[in-house]
């Protein structure tokens, strides 16, 4: 039997299921692998099953040639910490776990722009606070988002569900940047620049992935581009957005609002973000429902049973 090393605690389902095929060793605790411990997986597991945190980056594969691990099947669509041209360099292949995040994803989108709009975290606080006093006509007035224009940043799987959301569940417009053109069965209006969409939409959604090439490219330029009255929403990774650039942003005023899942240096979320009411801050929640969780650990068991058995995993990303 091929041992296996699981980095995080998994749902049952998971660990089930990745036990009935392999000789599985499950990690008991969340921290992420240290470069040390990645190092030695690498030399003592036929694969391993990481996740979000656990850096391999090209380093950890420098003496990897040669090492029995074959495969990472990564838990999570996005693998931006692991470095998969490095890996493949050392005959290691990459798999992640696509579509099983997408719908789950999208529905914490969906939540960070209502939240932002609508002042909800802000609304929350005060109530609890024992701060209300009360219904009036001018009270905590947001921005309306049926009929509105959403602008979404990177239209793949996760993007285009946004979008459908937007059109059909609140009237909206869509407009969006991608780096091919996506066809959908409503109208949505790619723009050729990113400062484009964030000009045109009143809120704009990123759903890139990361990695060195959308590191930081929602920048101060594309922040000047928002309206004032816009709202900016990051469910993809934090380094798409860069940080200290948008701190200022609201800062200033130049923006209304921002809703982030993602973080630049996560867990770490800058005080000055937690210190605006306009700043609604989740803790990297888009796929947290036990069933969406089952459903990338089923797929990633799945990539590692299909390349033991000879065959190309079906998410082979490197
Ligand atoms: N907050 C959370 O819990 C979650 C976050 N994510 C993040 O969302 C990302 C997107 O996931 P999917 O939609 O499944 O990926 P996808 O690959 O289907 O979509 C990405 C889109 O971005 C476009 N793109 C990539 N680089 C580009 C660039 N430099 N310029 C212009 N367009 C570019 C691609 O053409 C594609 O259409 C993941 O990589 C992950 O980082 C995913 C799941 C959960
Ligand atoms: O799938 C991903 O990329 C995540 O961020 C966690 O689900």
């Amino acid at each position: 039997m091929k041992r296996i090393l699981i980095t995080r605690p998994m749902p049952a389902r998971v660990a089930e299921a990745a036990r009935a095929h392999f000789d599985v060793e499950m990690r008991d605790d969340n921290t992420p692998l240290k470069p040390g411990q990645m190092r030695g997986a690498l030399a003592l597991y036929d694969g391993i099953l990481p996740t979000l945190g656990d850096m391999f980056s090209a380093d950890v594969f420098t003496e990897a040639e040669g090492s029995r691990c074959r495969i990472l099947a990564n838990f999570g669509v996005g693998y931006n910490h692991i470095d998969a041209d490095a890996a493949r360099s050392v005959g290691i292949a990459v798999t992640n776990t696509p579509g099983a995040v997408t719908d789950a994803t999208a529905d914490i989108a969906m939540t960070l722009i209502l939240m932002s709009a609508r002042r909800a975290g802000e609304g929350e606080r005060l109530v609890r606070a024992g701060k209300w006093p009360g219904w009036n006509p001018t009270q905590m007035l947001g921005l309306h988002v049926t009929g509105k224009t959403v602008g979404i940043i990177g239209m793949g799987r996760i993007g285009q569900a946004i979008a459908r959301r937007c059109h059909f569940g609140f009237g909206m417009e869509v407009v969006y940047y991608n780096r091919s053109d996506k066809q959908m069965e409503f109208e949505a209006r790619q723009l050729p620049r990113i400062e484009d969409v964030a000009a045109e939409a009143d809120i704009v959604v990123i759903a890139l992935p990361g990695g060195a090439e959308t590191k930081h490219i929602i920048n101060a330029e594309v922040l000047a581009a928002m309206k004032p009255t816009g709202h900016l929403v990051n469910i993809a990774r934090g380094d798409v957005v860069d940080e200290a650039a948008l701190i200022a942003a609201l800062k200033d005023g130049r923006i209304a609002g921002a809703g982030l899942d993602v973080y630049e240096r996560e867990p770490e979320v800058p005080d000055a973000l937690k210190a605006m009411e306009n700043v609604t801050l989740l803790p990297h929640l888009g796929t947290a429902a036990l069933d969406v969780r089952e459903a990338m650990g089923l797929m990633a068991v799945d990539n590692l049973r299909a390349f033991f058995d000879g065959e190309t995993p079906p998410n082979q990303v490197n």
